[in-house]
């Protein structure tokens, strides 16, 4: 058995930039230059182009990637047979029951008592628009505690976002290594082999994009600075194993799962160069910009990746957080308004509090407000926020975020009966009292 794998620190390392042409060899002279296509690569590597966009897409969203791998990925020695995770569900998902609509809230989905790997451990939530037309997304948690050593996995359906909630995910790609902490989201693209390593128990969110990929969001007049700056998203340097032991690749293809087994690692990717790339990001190096006299912006202002419908302005997905920040508004209701969204709201909570919520949303929790469902902040949280006094606040030890989308978010059957929904949610509004009273200055004390 030859077992090598070229990366020997820790401390893994990255190229800096968002959508960059990057290029990167784990062996010198492996990657070849002034072309994509040798008659013979150095080291007897096969050229293989990965496309994340259609061949003839407008230059700024064209994205290709090329990879020089010691076998290309098409030698394979079964054929894909089809296997169940029967927690992964993909759109159009229409469960055979009535499913609930209502604003609708979680604690944490319990840790697995059983081994089970990250691809394992996909717990569909929600699902909106369909896999097979590439619109909308689906909602997930991932619960892990088993690395995958010789399993691998790509989904043919879709990019998807990871936001570790607990635990760092070892993430090993066919274009490199990231290590991704909770505070930290990864982006692994539509198409790309990889496998991921955990410590131990660990837990997070994940959303799936059907649809057209994740960019940074326009900041009109902000100017060219602030919210997430392009240079601290992180791409893997390459990386391979040499692994010449049975290994598996599970594909997820429409909706479905298969297998096929490969002989070899198909991590084997020794150099690329290319714009279609994993990539990490940090989200306390988010920059936010918001009110800084009076009143509460949209939550738009804390759009880290958006992923276009082809519509203007209108997501496919928004990926929104709530960082820590100032609170400064003058005369102002400081947390979130009451209000009823077009859009459909899939949140989590990676650490600490939410602002909207005195209690009752936790780390690992979730909630959804769908389509024109109303929400806002409970009922303490109004008193608090009605009668507090407004000097400027820091609002720390808090790291909520949104899977915002244009279509209505679907439960699954796995969602509606998870053991840990509350079921009493909706009281968290019940105390909200009559305050009016017929004079301009309302009634305040009852
Ligand atoms: O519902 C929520 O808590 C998310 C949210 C936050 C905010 O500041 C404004 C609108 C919004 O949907
Ligand atoms: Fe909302």
């Amino acid at each position: 058995m030859n077992d090598k794998v070229n990366s020997v620190s820790n401390q893994l390392s990255y190229m800096p930039g968002f959508g960059n042409d990057f290029e990167t060899e784990s062996l010198p002279g492996a990657l070849p230059q002034g072309q994509n296509s040798p008659q013979k690569c150095a080291y007897g590597l096969y050229a293989e182009q990965l496309s994340g966009s259609p061949f003839t897409a407008p230059r700024g969203t064209n994205e290709r990637s090329w990879l020089y791998r010691i076998r290309p990925s098409v030698r394979h020695t079964t054929r894909f047979k089809p296997v169940k995770l029967d927690y992964w569900k993909s759109a159009p998902h229409n469960p055979d029951c009535e499913m609930p609509i209502g604003q609708t809230r979680w604690d944490p989905v319990p840790m697995p008592t059983e081994p089970t790997t990250f691809i394992e451990g996909v717990r569909t939530i929600t699902t909106a628009g369909d896999v097979f037309t590439q619109v909308g997304m689906a909602s997930h948690v991932y619960v892990a505690n088993k690395s995958m050593e010789d399993d691998h996995f790509f989904n043919a359906d879709a990019e998807l976002l990871v936001v570790p909630e607990v635990g760092t995910l070892h993430i090993f790609t066919e274009m490199g290594k990231m290590d991704v902490a909770p505070g930290e989201i990864c982006v692994l693209p539509r198409g790309m082999i990889f496998k991921v390593g955990v410590d131990g128990a660990s837990r997070g969110y994940m959303c799936e994009n059907y649809g057209a990929k994740f960019t940074l969001p326009d900041r009109g007049p902000i100017g060219a600075n602030c919210l997430a700056n392009p240079r601290d998203f992180k791409t893997p340097v390459a990386a391979f194993e040499e692994k010449e032991t049975d290994c598996a690749v599970y594909v997820k293809w429409c909706g479905k799962f298969y297998r096929t087994e490969i002989g070899h690692s198909p991590l084997d990717v020794v150099a690329w160069h290319g714009n279609y790339t994993p990539y990490k990001y940090d989200l306390s190096t988010y920059s936010p910009v918001g009110a800084i006299l009076f009143d509460h912006p949209d939550p738009s202002i804390f759009t880290v990746l958006t992923a276009p419908s082809g519509e203007e302005g209108t997501a496919n997905i928004d990926f929104v957080i709530f960082p820590p920040r100032w609170m400064v508004a003058e005369h102002t209701f400081r947390p979130p308004w009451y209000h009823r969204n077009i859009m459909s709201e899939f949140m989590g909570l990676i650490h600490g509090q939410y602002d909207a919520k005195e209690e009752g949303f936790v780390p690992g929790g979730m909630s959804l407000h769908n389509m024109m469902l109303p929400h806002g902040p409970d009922a303490m949280g109004f008193e608090k926020a009605t009668h507090s006094e407004l000097k400027p606040m820091k609002l720390e030890n808090t790291m909520a975020f949104m899977f915002e989308t244009r279509f209505p978010q679907l439960l699954t059957e796995y969602g509606a009966n998870l053991e840990t929904i509350q079921d009493n949610y909706i009281d968290c509004w019940k105390g909200l009292k009559k305050h009016f009273n017929g004079t301009p200055e309302g009634d305040w004390d009852e």
